[in-house]
C-alpha cells in the first residue's frame, strides 16, 4: 500500500513554553484505520490540528499524498477531512445546506448528487431537508462526518468520535467507520476508549506527553494480549531460581514463581515445566493464571513514558 501521510520530527511548543509534541514521527498507509490512544493532554488534538492547518508546528515536516504541507498547503489540505470533537453546527440550517456550504468552502463546484450519496452512506438521506436542531446527538455527529467528507478527502480525521455518547451510539459510529473504510478512505481517529481502538483499528498508536510510544498492528498487539502468566505458589518460598530452571520463561515474585507463556503457541510448555519443578525438588500448592489486557499494556506504556 502507498503511504498517504507522513509526519516527521513534529514538535509544538505553545506560547508560554509548554511542549505539546516532542518529535512525532508517523507514517500512514492509504486505506488503513489508525487509532491514536492517549490520556488527556497527550497531544492528540494538537497533532490533528497541525496536520489540518488549524495550528502551526514549531518544527518538523508533513507530507500528504505526496504534497508538502508547507509548500503546497492547499493541495495537501484538500486531501484531508476533519470531524472535530465539538458539535459546531448551525441549528437553523438544513442538513443539505450545511453540507453544501462545507463543500463550497473547499472551492468545489456544487454537486448535490455527490452530497446525497454521502448522506446515504451515513444513513442521513431521509433527514436531508430537516433542520439541524431537530436531529438527535448521534445524527448531528453524522452531519459532521458528512461535512468532513463532502469535498472527497482521502484522509479523514475523527477526533474523539464517540466522546460522551452511549454504548449504542458508539457501536453505530463503529459501523459507520467500517463503511467508510470500504470506500477506501484512510481514517485516523483519536479515542480514550481502548475497546473502540480494538473494535475499529488496523493499527494502534499510543501517544503520551507529546511522544509516540508505540505504533503497532492491532493483531500483533492481540498476540501480546495472548500472553498469559501462570502463577505458581510453592509450599516453601525460595530466594532464587534453581539453576536447572534458569533457561525457562520464569521469574520470582514474592518468593513464588511466575511463568509467562503464549496462549497461541503450539505448546505452552506447562507440562514440561511442572515436571522440571518436581525434578528440582519444588512442591507447588496452588496455581492461577492471569491474562494481560490491552488496557494493561496501555497503562504500562503510559506509566513508563511518564517515568
Ligand atoms: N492553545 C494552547 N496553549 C497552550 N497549551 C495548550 C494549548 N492547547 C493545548 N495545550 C496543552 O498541550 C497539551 C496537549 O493538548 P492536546 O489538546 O493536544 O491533548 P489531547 O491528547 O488532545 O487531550 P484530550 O484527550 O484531553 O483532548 C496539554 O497539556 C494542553 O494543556
Amino acid at each position: 500500500m502507498a503511504e498517504i501521510l507522513k509526519v516527521s520530527g513534529l514538535t509544538k511548543t505553545y506560547e508560554g513554553g509548554h511542549q505539546a509534541l516532542k518529535g512525532v514521527d508517523v507514517s500512514i498507509e492509504e486505506g488503513e484505520i489508525l487509532a491514536l490512544l492517549g490520556p488527556n493532554g497527550a497531544g492528540k488534538t494538537t497533532l490533528i490540528s497541525i496536520v489540518c492547518g488549524i495550528s502551526t508546528a514549531t518544527s518538523g515536516t508533513i507530507t500528504v499524498g505526496g504534497y508538502d504541507h508547507d509548500r503546497d498547503f492547499r493541495a495537501a489540505r484538500d486531501l484531508i477531512g476533519l470531524v472535530p470533537q465539538e458539535i459546531n453546527l448551525e441549528p437553523f440550517e438544513t442538513v443539505m445546506n450545511s453540507v453544501r456550504f462545507s463543500r463550497g468552502l473547499f472551492g468545489k463546484p456544487r454537486d448535490d448528487q455527490r452530497i446525497e450519496e454521502i448522506l446515504k452512506l451515513l444513513s442521513l438521506h431521509d433527514k436531508k431537508d430537516n433542520r439541524i436542531m431537530t436531529l438527535s446527538g448521534g445524527m448531528k455527529r453524522r452531519v459532521l462526518i458528512a461535512k468532513a467528507l463532502c469535498h472527497d478527502p482521502r484522509i479523514l480525521f475523527l477526533d474523539e468520535p464517540t466522546a460522551g455518547v452511549d454504548v449504542e451510539l458508539r457501536k453505530d459510529m463503529w459501523e459507520i467507520v467500517a463503511r467508510l473504510k470500504e470506500t477506501g478512505v484512510t481514517i485516523i481517529l483519536t479515542t480514550h476508549y481502548i475497546e473502540e481502538a480494538e473494535a475499529m483499528a488496523d493499527r494502534i498508536g499510543v501517544i503520551s506527553k507529546g511522544e509516540i510510544l508505540l505504533i503497532e498492528e492491532k493483531d500483533a498487539l492481540i498476540k501480546r494480549l495472548g500472553r498469559k502468566e501462570l502463577q505458581i505458589e510453592l509450599s516453601a518460598q525460595i530466594d532464587e531460581l534453581p539453576k536447572s530452571l534458569a533457561d525457562k520463561d520464569l521469574r520470582l515474585e514474592n518468593g513464588h514463581l511466575v511463568y509467562t507463556y503464549d496462549t497461541q503457541a503450539n505448546s505452552t510448555g506447562i507440562t514440561g515445566l511442572l515436571a522440571d519443578l518436581r525434578a528440582a525438588g519444588l512442591h507447588m500448592v496452588d496455581l492461577s493464571t492471569k491474562q494481560s489486557s490491552l488496557e494493561e499494556i496501555f497503562v504500562d506504556l503510559v506509566k513508563e513514558g511518564a517515568a
